[in-house]
């Protein structure tokens, strides 16, 4: 059984898949906040786990945690590098570019082959990255997630207080302040993600993350666009079955 792993910044996601599974199909999934992790050793406890795929941005505290909850010592930690399951990666430093990144446009590649992409993820940051049609990584856009920029308004104002999203859009122009609020950082995710495949050229756009059910609702684009959940996960799992997982403990 293989264990496949988004470590985020706010939280962990998770998926068990059989070998031999298609990407996306997982026997079992879920996802908890850091302050939870004690909890999944129990989750995955009677899957007889024999290796484990893990994409980690959150730092070496919660890669030390991880390993030692990982119930196998097969565990490969995904990287991003210069090329990698029919995709070439164009970013200067190809290991500077974060690897959930590299998962996700590898995960929306495998979904949408032959397609220029644009892939946003929107959790604790929001990116927004193009794939070209022939599987260049093109680059991207990196801004404050959906909630962080909410947030950084309430600390740094005083009149500003903390919004929740809600499910939808405030209508353009806002005539109350937590409305406005929401207004503002919806409509600049949203506008992100369209300058982006107005830029690219895109053809198809997958969104993805925490914060997607809300901003993929109000996005206006002349292509098609679907939300697709884990879609890091996904692509994780697309790096194992396009060629076999080496397992490297570490
Ligand atoms: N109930 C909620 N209340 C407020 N914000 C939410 C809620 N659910 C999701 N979000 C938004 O989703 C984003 C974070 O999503 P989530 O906690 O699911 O993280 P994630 O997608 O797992 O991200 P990461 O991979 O960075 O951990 C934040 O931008 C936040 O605004
Ligand atoms: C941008 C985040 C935080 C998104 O999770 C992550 O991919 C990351 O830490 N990236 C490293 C920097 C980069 O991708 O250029
Ligand atoms: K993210």
């Amino acid at each position: 059984m293989l264990l496949l792993i988004d470590a985020g910044n706010t939280r962990i996601k998770w998926a068990l898949a059989e070998d031999g599974a298609a990407p996306g199909t997982w026997l079992a999934s879920g996802a908890v906040a850091h302050a939870d992790l004690n909890h999944l050793p129990a989750s995955w406890a009677r899957h007889g786990v024999t290796r484990a795929l893990v994409s980690n941005v959150a730092g070496s505290k919660l890669h030390d945690q991880l390993q030692l909850m990982i119930p196998t010592t097969a565990i490969s930690w995904f990287a991003s590098t210069a090329q990698l399951a029919g995709m070439r990666n164009a970013y200067r430093n190809p290991s500077q570019l974060g690897c959930d990144r590299f998962a996700a446009a590898l995960g929306a590649r495998a979904l949408a082959p032959g397609q220029a992409l644009i892939v946003a993820t929107c959790g604790t940051a929001t990116t927004i990255d193009a794939v070209s049609a022939d599987g260049m990584f093109l680059g991207g856009m990196i801004l404050p997630g959906l909630g962080l920029m909410a947030t950084s308004l309430a600390r740094n104002t005083a009149q500003l207080p903390q919004v929740a999203p809600g499910a939808t859009l405030p209508a353009g122009f806002a005539d109350n302040t937590a409305d406005a609020i929401l207004s503002g950082c919806l409509s600049a995710q949203a506008g992100a993600i369209e300058r982006a495949c107005a830029l690219h050229g895109a053809s198809a756009c997958i969104v993805s993350g925490g914060a997607a059910q809300y901003i993929a609702p109000v996005l206006r684009l002349p292509i098609e666009h679907r939300i697709v959940d884990n879609i890091v996960l996904i692509g994780l799992h697309s790096t194992v079955t396009s060629s076999p997982l080496q397992d490297s403990p570490c």
